[in-house]
């Protein structure tokens, strides 16, 4: 049974740049306009030398001043407007890349986001679409452009003189190879830097971290040693980086003032021989510059594509993937009820040989609340997964209310679930809109009766403001004890026909556990209640508790039941007192 395998849609950045192709093509009209308007600068020189400084007439030079301010306006005028439309366009292009990105992962399978490396889809999210804009706009911008401008303008310097255009163009090959011969060697050196620094952070995230466990462990003097270890690292390819960028710069300075040299050269001998005016010489030396900035641009951006265009792949490789979740299903169950039944249920995690779950067949009535209790990795938290629908049974069959999963429209169905964990996520944002989190519309007076259900409403009204309190990554810290409330306070808002507990009380103190648990029963009172436990007094009050083992089902019966009976649970009542 293979759900995930149909494609929602494959987003195309092609595709949505192609949309904006006409404004994208207008911007970079406007950048080669900009440029074109700097194109008769060289030949006003040549007339500035050969017609008034030579003669002594200097009658027609205010005309040329004039030109010259109009032509300035001109380009000051396409280079403004034309950055507006590029950057425009570009910063769109990229929003909606970065949108189609959070859209899918919103679509994926957890068995694919399980094998993502931590911090690597942020970094798809946030890094890389910076990467594409940061190649796409100096491309636009400015490549394209600039090369247009050279090419025109070594065609406009041939009428003036052939011969001196040739030399230019013989030597500006050899220029140009050189230049990007040192500069692979400097994008080695830049990558040795880049992972050294990529190592270094890393470390030092992953210490700074855990000073807590390194504290507590007496380790500092290790962790500072290896990190120190990765910084001098650093520092010498740092160091190796600012060498050889130094050798490039003198690199550049020494060869762009040869080929000028070669052009005075070159230029000087034929004004001696009288076959080139001192103007034309003059023009060439100031068109140099524009021909070989491309050159020298070259490198650079070619840097940014590449890292743009890797960037690109590995979005493209997140946002083609065809390892969607795809329930077909459409059905919505009026009345729901919230009876759970798992028959014959197989399922492996992805790349495990051993199934977490071997031929589960469990029936879960509504209304009834069911504890799981067995060993670490046993496969409980495997059921409720599979409850919620992140994950495809590989054979059996999961029903609720007596229809079968792949009928049921799964995410219609997961809005009428809830679940509260050990670790209870807060959002950004005030209390208030955590709560309403789970039910945007909720009034004030239901969202007050939930935080009273939830024993949370005294500990937030002692808050400086209530309810508007920040919580969150940037808000006020809360115990364990009150972002669980919060959270129950959440799931009680969302009405839920089927809850899941994943051991929800197990971190706590007695007097936050005693709290929480009356929060939970106020939760759990005529629903469908899942608890994933390993504390006895949480599951007490489960009408029936399951016993899983390396992923079967071992034991089921009432609290009395299994307590009298010679298995797991007698054992783990009596380990635990
Ligand atoms: N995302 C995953 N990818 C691969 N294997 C997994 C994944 N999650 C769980 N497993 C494996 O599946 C088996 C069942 O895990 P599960 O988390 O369901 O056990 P559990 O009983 O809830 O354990 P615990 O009490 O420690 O939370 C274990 O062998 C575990 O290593």
């Amino acid at each position: 049974m293979n759900h995930q395998s149909e494609v929602v849609e494959s987003p195309d950045l092609r595709h949505f740049i192609w949309d904006k192709k006409q404004q994208l093509w207008k911007g970079v009209a406007y950048a080669v306009m900009r440029n074109v308007a700097l194109l008769p600068f060289p030949f006003f020189f040549q007339v500035i030398i050969d017609e008034y400084v030579k003669t002594g007439n200097v009658a027609g030079i205010g005309s040329i001043a004039m030109m010259f301010i109009g032509l300035l306006l001109i380009h000051y005028y396409f280079t403004i407007e034309g950055t507006k439309i590029l950057a425009s366009e570009v910063s769109t292009v990229i929003s909606e890349l970065r949108s189609r990105v959070f859209q899918k992962l919103q679509f994926l399978h957890f068995g694919y986001l399980d094998k993502q490396r931590a911090g690597r889809l942020l970094s798809k999210y946030a890094f890389d679409t910076q990467k594409v804009e940061m190649s796409l706009m100096p491309l636009l911008n400015q490549m394209v452009p600039n090369i247009s401008h050279s090419i025109l303008l070594a065609f406009l310097l041939a009428f003036l003189d052939w011969r001196l255009t040739l030399t230019v163009l013989l030597i500006l090959p050899f220029y140009a190879v050189s230049r990007y011969l040192f500069f692979f060697r400097i994008q080695r050196k830049n990558r040795a830097a880049r992972v050294a620094q990529e190592h270094l952070t890393g470390r030092a995230n992953e210490f700074i971290s855990a000073i807590r466990l390194i504290r507590g462990y007496g380790q500092e003097q290790r962790a500072t040693g290896s990190l120190e270890e990765s910084s001098e690292t650093y520092t010498r390819s740092r160091i190796e980086q600012m060498v050889m960028n130094s050798h490039f710069g003198t690199f550049s300075t020494v060869s762009t003032n040869m080929l000028s040299l070669a052009v005075v050269a070159g230029g000087a001998l034929l004004v001696v021989g009288g076959n080139l005016s001192l103007g034309t010489l003059f023009a060439f030396l100031a068109a140099l510059p524009v021909i070989v900035s491309p050159i020298q641009a070259f490198t650079q951006i070619s840097q940014q594509y590449f890292q743009g265009k890797e960037a690109f792949v590995s979005i493209r490789e997140l946002l083609d993937s065809r390892y969607v979740e795809h329930w077909a299903g459409q059905r919505k169950i009026p009345d729901l009820k919230g009876d759970v039944e798992f028959e014959k249920v197989v399922f492996a995690y992805e790349g495990q040989t051993e199934p977490a779950l071997n031929e589960i067949s469990l029936k879960i009535p509504a209304g009834q609340h069911v504890a799981l209790v067995g060993p670490s990795g046993s496969g409980k938290s495997t059921v409720a997964n599979l409850i919620l629908g992140l994950y495809n049974p590989s054979a059996g069959h999961i029903r609720v209310d007596g229809q079968s999963q792949e009928i049921i429209d799964m995410r219609w169905l997961r809005r009428r679930c809830a679940i509260v964990m050990q670790e209870s996520l807060l959002l950004s944002g005030s209390i208030w809109d955590n709560l309403c989190f789970a039910r945007p519309g909720a009034t004030e007076e239901e969202i007050v009766e939930a935080a009273r259900l939830a024993n949370a409403e005294s500990f937030i009204m002692d808050l400086p403001k209530g309810f508007e309190t920040i919580v969150g990554e940037r808000g006020v810290s809360l115990s364990g004890g009150q972002r669980q409330r919060i959270s129950i306070a959440r799931a009680l808002l969302r009405d839920p026909r089927i809850l899941i507990l994943d051991e929800a009380t197990s971190a706590l103190d007695y007097e936050s556990e005693r709290l929480i648990q009356d929060a939970l029963d106020n939760l759990a009172r005529g629903r469908t209640v899942i608890t994933i436990a390993h504390r006895l007094s949480t599951v007490k009050k489960a009408d029936r508790i399951v016993v899983l083992e390396k992923g079967k089902i071992v034991e089921q019966g009432s609290f009395d039941e299994l307590s009298d009976s010679d298995g797991y649970f007698s054992a783990l009542l009596a380990a635990q007192g």
